[in-house]
């Protein structure tokens, strides 16, 4: 399987983000391939727009494009495996984008063919790559009944 690639603003530098990245994606088959792209200066919708078109531009064409967006719809690990097994199913790259502190441009999320949310917390964008390879982690462990996802709730 072709590695699901990670496209995100800003450089991590090493610390307690890179390492919690670090862990997760060590243990993902495979782990994400990472492209960052450096966050970019002006007003707060220069930003943007000058970063969403550097997303776009290193978003291959072809890609299936997972936007990680307060706006999107925020599933329950379970549905997450579902809807992973779908964008496989595509045959198409899978693409993840995470935004800079300004958030992602409308032009990223209206190429997005999906927009994925972690919730409605609003999370520092070199932490939301953790999150996301743990919930990744976690819907490979879903998929494989790996025990490292244990799905009890209370009735
Ligand atoms: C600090 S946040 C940007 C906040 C900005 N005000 C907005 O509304 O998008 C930086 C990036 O992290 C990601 N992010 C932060 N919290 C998120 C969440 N709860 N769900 C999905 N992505 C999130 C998004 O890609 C966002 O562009």
């Amino acid at each position: 399987m072709k590695p699901p690639r990670l496209i995100a603003i800003g450089r991590l530098k090493a610390g307690p983000e890179a390492a919690l990245f670090a862990q997760y994606n060590a243990r993902l088959r495979p782990p994400f391939a990472v492209t960052e792209l450096p966050e970019a200066q002006g007003s707060a919708g220069e930003i943007r727009r000058r970063e969403g078109a550097a997303l776009l531009g290193a978003l291959p064409e072809a890609a299936f494009a997972v936007a990680l967006d307060l706006g999107g719809v925020a599933p329950e690990s379970e549905a997450l495996a579902a809807l992973a097994a779908r964008w496989e199913a595509t045959g198409r790259p899978l693409c993840f984008l995470i935004g800079g502190a300004e958030g992602l441009d409308p032009t990223v999320l209206a190429r997005a063919d999906h927009r994925l949310s972690l919730g409605p917390l609003t999370w520092p964008h070199f932490l939301v790559r953790g999150l996301l390879a743990e919930q990744w982690y976690r819907v490979q462990a879903i998929r494989t009944g790996h025990p490292y996802h244990r799905a009890w709730r209370p009735g």
